[in-house]
């Protein structure tokens, strides 16, 4: 098996941390630098107390980047990092595997163009939990008989993005199924701002963000006499990595950009 060098933006964060384990463990994965906002030079062994790594950190991405010799970013950071990030990579010949949410639609655009005209292949997954990639799918399924729907996402409060990209996606999938349409009464009004929820074509998305929590997503459907729910829960951060680990293997055979871990999977 062809080794892959691997670098890990964010390695201090929740979900940088459960990728670090996840390299540890397996054999293919050679962790060859980290980019995180501190401890410029210093072993990521002696920052995180993961023994089983000794790769660098690095805290300008630009050096690491154009230094290191690697074949994947893992990108677990913010918004405004993840695509600051995944274009300095597609720039320097790495192909990025990002699961930072918040990109905007123009960002997306942006960096699917790049790496198309680079050749090198991304993956950007708003979700890597292998039950929520199902969830979404189902939901699609689900849409053409049930047009009138309501997404309910719940994460942590530590949270930057609302809604999640998760719930972006789902929407996206729905609208691919159905027309749009205005839900609800036609004269409904809002006596307090938002009740409704944020509209996507018609669809609304409630976002809720509260301590105890992890990533959950209820889709519930409704017709005539009948609601449908579809739900997800990530309980623990270890839901997303074997979608991590599926992304950072396939992104080195492919030579575009896909959104979403679904164009992954058999
Ligand atoms: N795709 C998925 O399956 C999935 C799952 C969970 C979280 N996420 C997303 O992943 C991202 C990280 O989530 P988290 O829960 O680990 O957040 P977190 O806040 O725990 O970690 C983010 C880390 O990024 C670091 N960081 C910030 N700016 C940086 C920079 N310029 N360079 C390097 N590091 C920088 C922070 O120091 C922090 O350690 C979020 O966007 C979140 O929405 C995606
Ligand atoms: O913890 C987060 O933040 C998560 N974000 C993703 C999203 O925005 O959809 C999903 C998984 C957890």
């Amino acid at each position: 098996m062809k080794q892959i060098n691997v670098v890990v933006a964010g390695p201090r964060g929740k979900m940088g941390q459960e990728a670090l384990k996840m390299i540890a463990n397996e054999e293919q994965f050679q962790l060859v630098a980290c980019i995180d906002r501190k401890h410029e030079g210093e072993k990521i062994s002696e920052v995180t107390g993961l023994r089983d790594l000794d790769a660098i950190i690095y805290t300008d991405a630009e050096v690491c980047l154009n230094e290191v010799d690697a074949d994947v970013l893992i990108d677990l950071t913010t918004p405004e990092f993840g695509y600051k990030h995944t274009k300095l990579a597609l720039e320097n010949g790495i192909r990025p595997v990002v699961g930072t949410t918040g990109f905007t639609p123009d960002q997306l655009e942006e960096v699917t163009n790049l790496s198309e005209s680079k050749q090198l292949g991304a993956v950007i997954a708003p979700n890597f939990a292998v039950g929520a990639v199902l969830m979404m799918q189902f939901s699609k399924w689900a849409a053409k008989h049930f047009p009138d729907v309501e997404i309910i996402e719940k994460h942590h409060d530590q949270k930057l993005d609302a809604p999640s990209g998760t719930a972006i996606k789902t929407a996206d999938l729905i609208k691919e199924e159905r027309e749009s349409h205005h839900q609800g009464h036609p004269d409904e009004k809002e006596t307090l701002q938002s009740a409704r929820g944020a509209d996507v074509d018609g669809m609304k998305i409630h976002s809720v963000r509260l301590p105890g929590l992890v990533a959950h997503q209820e889709v519930i459907f409704g017709g005539l006499g009948q609601t449908l729910t579809i739900k997800h829960d990530s309980l623990h951060r270890e839901s997303f990595m074997s979608g991590v680990k599926l992304a950072a293997t396939e992104v080195m055979n492919i030579d575009t950009l896909v959104y979403g871990l679904e164009h992954l999977l058999d």
